[in-house]
């Protein structure tokens, strides 16, 4: 397992072109270059205020056509049948992305509760197959939401995982399963933090949140108007920090160390810890909302196992296979899942 983490955490400089989390949902060509630019110094703010833009999923809207997005990308409702069927005789192993899967998205990200009946279909399913979440935010900030101690959590994007504080049936003494392959960045992310802190305090509505590994700039309730004064200001802070780089969420910029560590390794980094490093019975399956999500879908299409579900009510370009509109039916898939394994196993 250190192994693993060794392998994988080394500086990517080189590399942060090519992997990029935002390479998949990228609206334009471009983009990728223009946070490279930001990335790297360039400061093409007014480029960063397109991306900003692009953040919105009604930007994307006239991508594709909804009807010929949804026959790429069926409802994994509609399709549930056959997602069983494809993880028969295989273990499921559970991902599920908090904010804006387990949550609906809302303009105030301390109050993004989830609902008492999503807790309870999550504590079933938690019953029934290992399940983590896997979070942009830190991970204790994502428990007080979810607060079941059956989980695995995975918070700052991968970079925080924790095993279940009950323990856990699928693994042997996971209460010390611990992995932070970022520990180095601490101080520099709480520094970058208190001086996003001090340069955005001037733009009305702008929200900077610490992550613990990683610092989130939310823009959600920032007037379109300000947006490029609000670049100017991450920019600005960016420059001294060559070993941080810069993603974007839903309206929020997304501040983290440039390791080769992500949501996707996160997942590699669980399946392993739970014996199925290189095992063709496990069945994955990943339930996201988001661009940093991409990362985890990629990595199942190449390892050809489970599947990844992209929740959207818009057409999006992603590496998941199926999709699902929002939160509401998140739940209802995860509460189908319930029923047959509960069926299943004559509970
Ligand atoms: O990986 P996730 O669990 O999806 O976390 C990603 C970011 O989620 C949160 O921000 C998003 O949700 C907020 C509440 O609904 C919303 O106000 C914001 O616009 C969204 O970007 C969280 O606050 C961030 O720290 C996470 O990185």
């Amino acid at each position: 397992m250190v192994r693993f983490i060794e392998e994988n955490t080394k500086t990517m400089e080189k590399e942060i072109g090519n992997k990029s989390n935002n390479d998949v949902t990228t609206t334009t060509k471009n983009k990728k270059q223009v946070l490279q630019d930001i990335n790297n110094g360039g400061g093409l703010i007014n480029s960063l205020v397109d991306s900003m833009r692009a953040c919105s999923p009604t930007h994307l809207k006239s991508l594709m056509k909804q009807t010929s997005w949804l026959t790429e990308y069926p409802s994994a409702l509609d399709m549930f049948e056959e997602i069983l069927h494809a993880s028969q005789g295989k273990q499921i192993v559970m991902f599920l992305d908090y904010d804006g899967t387990l949550s609906p998205i809302v303009d105030d990200p301390d109050r993004a509760f989830m609902s008492r009946k999503m807790r309870r279909t999550v504590k079933k399913l938690a019953n029934c197959f290992p399940t983590a979440i896997v979070s942009g935010r830190c991970r204790e900030k994502v428990y007080n939401f979810v607060k079941l101690t059956e989980l695995y959590y995975a918070g700052s994007h991968g970079m925080d995982i924790k095993g279940p504080e009950q323990g856990s049936i699928y693994m042997e003494d996971s209460k010390s399963l611990l992995c932070q392959p970022a520990t180095e960045f601490l101080p520099m992310i709480d520094e970058v933090c208190q001086k996003l802190i001090k340069q955005t305090k001037l733009t009305p509505g702008a929200k900077v949140e610490n992550n613990k590994f990683c610092v989130s700039v939310h823009f959600r309730r920032v007037d379109e108007n300000n947006w490029s004064d609000l670049a100017n200001q991450v920019r600005s802070v960016m420059k001294d920090y060559p070993k941080l780089r810069l993603c974007e969420g839903r309206k929020v910029l997304e501040i983290r160390p440039i390791i080769k560590w992500d949501k996707g390794k996160a997942l590699e980094f669980l399946l392993e810890s739970l014996g199925y490093a290189n095992c063709a019975d496990v069945f994955p399956l990943y339930i996201g909302d988001d661009r940093t999500d991409e990362d985890a879908f990629k990595i199942l299409r190449e390892r050809r196992q489970g599947l990844g579900i992209l929740v959207s009510k818009f057409p999006k370009e992603t590496n998941a296979s199926y999709s699902l509109q929002d939160p509401d039916e998140v739940m209802d898939f995860l509460r189908r899942l319930v029923e047959w394994k509960q069926l299943r196993s004559g509970a």
